[in-house]
């Protein structure tokens, strides 16, 4: 496939400075003390900056939350790699689903009926009508059970094709993305939008409130908490060509590890070398120098479909299997990973593809999370959808209530080209090909699909809408809290006079300097607000 990448593209998107195919260094977690910040520019506010906007982030932060105990130390060796509570210790989970279905075994397959004295003569008797009834209904089975055939065929088909497409992926330089790319402004605002993310949320309680003029810990430990130890472990489920690595690098709280997971191998593999080419210190461009950036590793994984515990790192750091429905009490109260921050960006919508997914990957998000952990992301927003879907129906109402009656009804399940939702505009556009809820609501809240496409950036790659209500409904099961939720535009207004977020704004060529406006069209602003980002705690 000859197409860029299929999603919202950002600016940082397959930047590579001088990448080498050489092997990720040798872990060394640690290796530095000095405190981040956001620039070099901005490095004298970092320290003092607990007023006004800082405070504001802060208690935006740890809104209605109880601290937790305290936690375990991390890298302690905690292998809780067995498969989670709700898979119930079934394999199954963990393979690829089974190729299509055996159909009914062959007549000569078939074990022999024993005769019945009579029942010969008995057969030539049975109501022809009874005869017909029965022979449909077998029809029907047999359609239904091929249908059922061809739906898993199809979902397996879908992740193969999403894999396929980002591998297929050019990197293109980060000089073209800044000024070729016709959706320049709609590159770097996501960009903008995922550092805000990681500045307001991937800092712990502890470090946050360093910046807060509260002073809470002054009561009983007579200063602040020596930060030097409290660094970062970081997974980031579905990282891509590593186009965050730059982020989380400018993090306030320093990063220990980073380790990046993705199916798209080919993704994967430049991610590695994105980070091996920051370790050696190619384009940092003002950033701190390669021996205090993190360690970081980078594994193909299928983060929705499978049980992350098999990856050595992540065992390492710690896996709770335990964590989701029917977990232990205890386990839950002293357990947990070992992971400050899981991150997942644009790309937890792959898991809406069923409630299986779904479930695995809160169960891997949250197996991996300490508590008072961020689970931090972005994605599709279901009230935009849901606004657009009612919309298009009441419209379709309206038409046909205004048309003469047809004689001719369509087929059961099929979709007329007139029902066919779908919304855009020069840049992005979003088609559903089969039948929508004409409320907009989308019940069963999985398998919801979608096509996606983007100007320069996205092929027709198929998504699946993240029931916003039934997917919190669902992380309560996983002790998952929501903690802020906000459209992009709304993030936009919220932080762009923010003494770091501001600035920053400017820096990635978000906010036009003179003027103050946002340098983006109205069609990419339109397009950027179709997602919002989330974080929720580990409680
Ligand atoms: C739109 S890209 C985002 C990449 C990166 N997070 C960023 O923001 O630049 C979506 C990513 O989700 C990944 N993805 C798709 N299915 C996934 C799965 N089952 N597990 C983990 N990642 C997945 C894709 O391979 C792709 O790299």
């Amino acid at each position: 496939m000859t197409s860029p990448a299929a999603r919202p593209p950002t600016a940082d998107d397959g930047d590579k400075n001088g990448a080498s195919a050489s092997p990720v260094p040798s872990k060394q977690f640690g290796s530095s003390g000095d405190k981040s910040k956001m620039n070099e520019d901005s490095a004298a506010t970092d320290q003092s900056n607990a007023s006004g906007p800082r405070r504001k982030r802060v208690q935006e932060r740890h809104q209605a939350r109880k601290r937790g105990p305290a936690q375990p130390s991390v890298f302690s060796r905690r292998d809780r790699s067995r498969s989670p509570k709700n898979a119930a210790g079934d394999d199954s989970r963990q393979r690829s689903r089974s190729p299509l279905r055996r159909r009914s075994p062959a007549p000569e397959e078939q074990p022999r009926q024993r005769k019945r004295p009579g029942g010969g003569s008995r057969m030539g008797i049975v109501n022809p009508e009874v005869m017909r009834r029965r022979q449909e209904e077998q029809e029907q089975r047999e359609r239904a059970r091929e249908e059922e055939e061809m739906r898993s065929f199809r979902e397996r088909g879908v992740s193969d094709v999403v894999r396929q497409h980002y591998n297929a992926v050019p990197e293109r330089g980060r000089e073209w993305r800044k000024t070729e790319s016709k959706i320049k402004g709609l590159r770097s605002f996501n960009n903008w939008v995922k550092s805000t993310l990681i500045q307001k949320f991937s800092p712990d309680e502890e470090f946050a409130l360093r910046f807060n003029d509260t002073k809470d810990w002054a009561n009983d430990s007579g200063g602040p908490p020596p930060m030097e130890d409290k660094r970062l472990l970081v997974l980031d489920l579905g990282c891509g060509k590593g186009g965050d690595l730059g982020k989380w690098q400018l993090a306030p709280q320093i990063v220990d590890l980073y380790v990046g997971l993705d199916p798209a191998n080919i993704s994967i593999e430049q991610a590695r070398d994105r980070y091996v080419s920051m370790r050696s210190g190619r384009g940092q461009r003002g950033r701190r120098p390669p021996p205090s950036l993190f360690h970081a590793e980078f594994y193909p994984k299928d983060c929705f479909g499978e049980w992350l515990g098999d990856i050595k790192i992540i065992q390492d750091v710690g896996i709770d299997a335990n964590a989701g429905p029917g977990g232990s009490l205890m386990a839950s109260r002293w357990g947990g990973g070992g992971f400050d921050v899981v991150t997942s960006m644009f790309a937890i919508h792959y898991a809406f593809e069923s409630e299986e997914k779904t479930r695995q990957m809160l169960s891997n998000v949250a197996g991996c999370l300490k508590k008072g952990g961020r689970f931090i992301g972005v994605c599709p927003n279901s009230d935009m959808i849901t606004a657009r879907v009612s919309a298009f129906h009441k419209k379709r109402k309206e038409r046909e209530a205004a048309k003469p009656a047809t004689t001719e009804a369509p087929e059961d399940g099929e979709v007329q080209e007139d029902d066919v939702c779908e919304w855009g505009n020069d840049i992005y556009r979003v088609r559903f090909p089969g039948a929508t809820p004409e409320d907009g609501v989308f019940r069963p809240p999985f398998g919801w699909r979608y096509t996606y496409f983007m100007r320069e950036a996205v092929e027709e790659v198929p998504e699946y809408v993240v029931p916003w209500e039934a997917f919190r409904a669902l992380t309560e099961d996983y002790n998952l809290e929501l903690q802020y939720r906000k459209p992009f535009l709304d993030i936009w207004e919220d932080e762009k006079n923010d003494r770091e977020l501001g600035p920053l704004s400017e820096r990635m060529g978000v906010r036009n300097r003179t003027t103050g406006e946002l340098n983006m069209t109205e069609e990419e602003k339109d397009a950027v607000s179709f997602y919002h980002a989330f974080c929720f705690y580990k409680v």
